[in-house]
């Protein structure tokens, strides 16, 4: 892989060894997936943010870091809201820990924000054709396909290496020729709102990591587009996706249909929605709800606010979003959580050791509905935000 000669000095150590250290990561991955040369980014998101998932191994390595990023770098979710953690029922010794990871990021000049929406945050609003180093795995999906921007899933130490140099190596979907669908999806029915993270936690299973193109019966929002990407993501590994004559590279390149394709039908949706036989027969009664998964988006938090004006719920609900979407939606905050709900911020029912002080989980979510056994060891069932709401035992108050 060619480099500059600020490149090889910086490779060399004359520029400190966390810089050496971080080069050396992105050479590694560049001579792995054959990049030609390292280029400049916009942005970078940071993965291996919340205790629950890098422990103390995690915490080390990245106290020993020294230096300042070199473009606007943000952080994936953490593992609690950081000002309402106890809120949430989370431990001081857990929350100290937590405090100390954000403590050693903002050491570095990243921006202490956990989401995984960037694309909702200031400074971060990428635009189509935008080389980034993104980690998140929805927020890699939503800036490759809703976006158009170009990002491979990196992981902490690349995306943390990347906004260190202000690099990254190019390759993977960084290339024309790596962001051509190879597999078609025709979905057969009429889809709105959570049947689209339905689409995703189906389809996935069959695209694994390659490029689907859809072609819908709807034209599917930002916000179905976000939960769709989530899904693929979990289900299977899909980084980049294309919607015909929906997404800015599809409306743009006009690309060949695949030979190969999904047909995904209408009965296939529905029983995502089909609780498993943990809630049917084993008489398992719901016992938080959780929206946010990824991270509402303002548009989102006013739906929500709307379905939540003058009610009260019964039970634990969580609303996931990012501190800054929060702190400019503050009359829609108020309306959810003057109904019982909880507006969380910074993290989510993923990442947040939290969600383990219950039992099942009612999600509108595919990502979270794949996750949330797996990562939580917590029963997860599927429904629409209003089936959420209805779970949440909604009373009207008037
Ligand atoms: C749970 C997840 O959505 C975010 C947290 O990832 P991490 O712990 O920061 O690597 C994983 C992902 O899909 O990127
Ligand atoms: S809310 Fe969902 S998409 Fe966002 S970090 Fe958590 S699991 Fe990932």
């Amino acid at each position: 892989m060619y480099l500059t000669k600020e490149e090889e000095k910086t490779l060399e150590g004359e520029y400190g060894e966390t810089l050496r250290k971080a080069i050396e990561i992105l050479v590694a991955l560049g001579d792995i997936y054959g990049a030609d040369s390292l280029i400049p980014i916009k942005s970078a998101q940071i993965a291996g943010v919340s205790y629950k998932t890098i422990g103390d191994a995690g915490l080390e390595w990245i106290s020993d870091l020294e230096g300042k990023v070199k473009v606007p770098a943000i952080l994936n979710p953490a593992g609690m809201d950081m000002l309402r953690w106890e809120e949430m029922g989370i431990e001081p010794d857990f929350a100290r820990k937590q405090q100390e990871i954000i403590d050693a990021y903002e050491s570095l000049g990243i921006r202490t924000k956990c989401t995984c929406t960037p694309y909702y945050l200031e400074g971060f609003d990428a635009k189509l054709g935008d080389h980034l180093a993104w980690s998140e795995s929805s927020a890699v999906s939503y800036a490759n396909s809703v976006i158009g921007a170009r990002t491979n899933r990196e992981g902490g130490p690349s995306a943390l290496s990347a906004a260190l140099v202000g690099k990254t190596a190019n390759y993977g979907y960084h290339l024309d020729e790596m962001r051509k669908p190879v597999v078609a999806v025709t979905v057969d029915c009429e889809l709105s709102g959570s049947d689209y993270g339905a689409l995703g936690y189906v389809a996935g299973k069959s695209i694994g990591s390659r490029v689907p193109i859809f072609y819908m019966q709807n034209k599917p929002s930002n916000d179905e587009l976000k939960t769709l990407g989530a899904a693929l993501a979990a289900s299977g590994a899909v980084a980049l996706y294309h919607v015909e004559g929906v997404t800015p590279e599809a409306i743009r390149s006009n690309f060949e249909r695949p030979d190969e394709n999904i047909i995904i039908e209408k009965q296939q949706i529905a029983d995502v929605y089909e609780a498993s036989a943990e809630f049917t027969e084993g008489g398992l009664d719901t016992d938080i709800i959780t929206v946010g998964c990824p991270h509402c988006s303002p548009e989102e938090l006013e739906t929500i606010a709307r379905m939540l004006e003058g009610k009260s719920i019964q039970k634990e609900m969580w609303v996931c979003t990012s501190r800054e979407v929060a702190e400019k939606c503050v009359g829609h905050v108020k309306a959810i959580e003057k109904s019982g709900a909880k507006v969380v911020c910074d993290t989510c029912m993923v990442v947040s050791p939290a969600s383990n002080n219950y039992k099942a989980m009612m999600v509108n979510s595919g990502k979270a509905l794949a996750y949330v056994p797996s990562m939580c060891r917590v029963a997860s069932r599927y429904g629409s935000i209003e089936q959420c709401i209805r779970e949440a035992g909604v009373v009207d108050e008037n």
